[in-house]
């Protein structure tokens, strides 16, 4: 579904991945985990086509991302952020219905089936009672829900979001990412999600791509725990992380 060959990002002078090749099939969750500020929500933009690969290039069913037209890829990649959007007046209902935007028509009407979309996007998110009320007016946690729902009916074969769980209570953050997996598998989507959640990355999700730069490493999660990467990379003086036992101990 999507190939780096050899792929380098950065900002300028500072190089974050550099040489990385991989291709990453359909039909998984995975889960894209690094220490902070090591180039998660930049891996996810460039993938959206909103960072410039410093080398190499990023492919699309064999197609180079850069090369696609803006609606081609809105029908492909859909991108959940933490970004806040609060607008007042719009309701739940018609920020979900944006995600139909790549399918409607110039003047945005929604067609019978773009409306069961919407619905059931709603319906899988636990926020179909919200679909009056309006985004300035709810919580952290519940807007992300929505947020989700947009990118849910957009109906894409990859979905993308960058830290999905970080708003949500811990029960919250497993159903989400039970979610997910049931979309990954029932519907062949490709989802890839940053996240600090060590314990769900490793629980729930078919494999893991773990940033040390400037390598990026992608195993099937069975082989990404026995691989030391885990423990090696997310360790201080204070804490070590078992990844057999998915436990924190303190030192
Ligand atoms: N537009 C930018 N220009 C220059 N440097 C940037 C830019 N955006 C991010 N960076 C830097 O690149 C590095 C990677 O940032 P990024 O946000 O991708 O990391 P991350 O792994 O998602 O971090 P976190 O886990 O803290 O959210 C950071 O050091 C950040 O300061």
């Amino acid at each position: 579904m999507i190939q780096f060959k050899e792929l380098a990002l950065g900002y300028g002078q500072r190089t974050l991945l550099d040489k990385v090749s991989t291709q990453i099939a359909g039909s998984q969750l995975i889960a894209l985990l690094g220490r902070n500020g090591t180039g998660k929500s930049t891996l996810l933009r460039a993938i959206m086509g909103l960072e410039k690969p410093l080398k190499g290039e990023i492919l699309l069913k064999n197609k180079n991302i850069s090369l696609l037209k803006p609606e081609e890829l809105a029908r492909n990649i859909s991108f959940v952020t933490t970004d806040k959007v609060r607008i007042a007046n719009l309701r739940c209902e018609d920020v979900v219905s944006l995600g139909r935007a790549p399918y409607t028509n110039w003047l945005g009407q929604l067609q019978s089936e773009d409306k069961v979309q919407v619905d059931e996007a709603m319906r899988l998110v636990g926020m179909t009672d919200y679909a009056e009320k309006t985004m300035d007016k709810m919580s952290d946690g519940e807007c992300q829900r929505i947020m989700i729902a947009r990118a849910l009916a957009q109906d894409t074969p990859v979905i993308l979001l960058d830290e999905p769980t970080a708003f949500l209570d811990l029960p919250n953050r497993y159903e989400l990412c039970l979610l997910l997996k049931k979309l990954a598998e029932k519907k062949g989507k490709c989802i890839i999600f940053s996240t600090h959640d060590l314990d769900i990355a490793l629980s729930l999700c078919d494999s893991i791509m773990l940033i040390d730069n400037p390598q990026l490493y992608s195993l099937l999660t069975p082989e990404m725990i026995t691989s030391g990467h885990i423990e090696r990379l997310f360790r201080n003086e204070s804490v070590t992380f078992d990844a057999q036992e998915m436990r924190v101990r303190i030192k």
